[in-house]
């Protein structure tokens, strides 16, 4: 029997779970024997690998983060540690990888396919929804609802002290998640990598909703713009209504995966394993306009993320 196994690599996302699962009961229902390999890069060199019993799997669709737990790891760039990792496949007969993780864990997978020719499919999950090529990656819609309800909650005491709010939400170097929550949450202000601002401007908008009785305000920034710190003093010092930031941290990459991210999950694993079924060997599974396909993983890794332009539209004026 063919060995087939699943990993997940790069910061954890809630939709790993459900990936994992269905990825294990949709291998082993083609003829494949599944394996887990736990800790990300870090088990596959270490050998943390073990065979997919049924009950494996069970029990874990509800549970955010990764049971499997996930690692970036610097030595999987040595090939040496990367032969080691080949060693502990070979020995247990793995002869197909799915990886479910961002773009630095699929670029980690095409170097060692280029290395050992063991052929990989990508799964996409990152919270800050950058990869390129796919609208949606694992995670996304579970942040945004996380998001949502602690804006919802800022929202009550900012109202209730007449104060503003700045808070800071995940994105290293993309502003998806800022903006998103920006729209859904009716803040006033939203800074972001993508969008040049203008503090000006937005002193100059809010300053006469401010005289005309609007009692509090909402800001969100992207941690990748580095702004938070900034943008509250200046709120406090220049608009003349008291500021508080908060840093929601950590938090937003936690709970359990919400039915979209489930679904997804579901469609995603089938899609992966199926490529390795086809033959495939470096493709990544990418959901566009309604639609799901693959991706050779060049096309993914080599080209920028493009920024969705209605977001945009209905972020600009929020920036100046
Ligand atoms: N070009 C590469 N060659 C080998 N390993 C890589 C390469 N790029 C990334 N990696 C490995 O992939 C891990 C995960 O990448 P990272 O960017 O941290 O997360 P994500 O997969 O979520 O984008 C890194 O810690 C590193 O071990
Ligand atoms: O967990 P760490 O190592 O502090 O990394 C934080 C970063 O990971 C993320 O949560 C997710 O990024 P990746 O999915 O690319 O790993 C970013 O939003 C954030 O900048
Ligand atoms: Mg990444």
């Amino acid at each position: 029997m063919e060995g087939l196994a699943i990993m997940t690599s790069g910061g954890d996302a809630a939709g790993m779970n459900p990936a994992v699962k269905y990825s294990v009961e949709y291998a082993r229902s083609l003829g494949y024997k599944p394996y887990l390999i736990y800790d990300g890069l870090r088990g596959m060199i270490d050998g943390n690998i073990k065979e997919a019993k049924p009950d494996a799997v069970s029990g874990i669709i509800h549970r955010g983060g990764t049971i499997l737990r996930s690692s970036r790891s610097k030595r999987f760039f040595e090939y040496d540690y990367r032969k080691q990792a080949y060693d502990n496949l070979k020995k247990l007969g793995i002869t197909k990888l799915i990886v479910i993780g961002g773009d630095g864990s699929f670029r980690a997978l095409n170097d060692f396919y280029h290395d050992f020719k063991v052929p990989f499919a990508g799964i996409p999950a990152t919270i800050d929804n950058d990869i390129n090529g796919t609208d949606y990656c694992l995670g996304v819609d579970t942040a945004l609802n996380m998001i949502r309800g602690n804006v919802d909650s800022i929202r009550d005491t900012a109202n209730s002290f007449s104060r503003a709010f700045v808070v800071e939400v995940m994105g290293r170097d993309c502003g998806y998640l800022a903006m998103t929550t920006a729209v859904t949450s009716g803040a006033e202000i939203c800074l972001v990598p993508e969008l040049e601002y203008d503090l000006d401007r937005i002193g100059n908008r809010l300053r006469p909703e401010l005289e005309n009785g609007r009692n509090f305000l909402i800001a969100i920034v992207a941690e990748g713009c580095n702004m938070g710190d900034y943008l509250t003093r200046w709120i406090n010092d220049t608009l003349n209504i008291e500021a508080r930031l908060t840093i929601l941290g950590h938090i937003q990459r936690g709970g359990s995966p919400t039915v979209r991210d489930r679904l997804m999950a579901s469609k995603f694993a089938v899609a992966a394993v199926d490529s390795l079924h086809r033959g495939e060997t470096c493709n990544i599974m990418v959901y566009r306009s309604g639609d799901f396909g693959t991706l050779p993983i060049n096309r993914v890794a080599d080209s920028p993320t493009p920024v969705d332009p209605d977001l945009i539209r209905l972020c600009k004026p929020l920036s100046r």
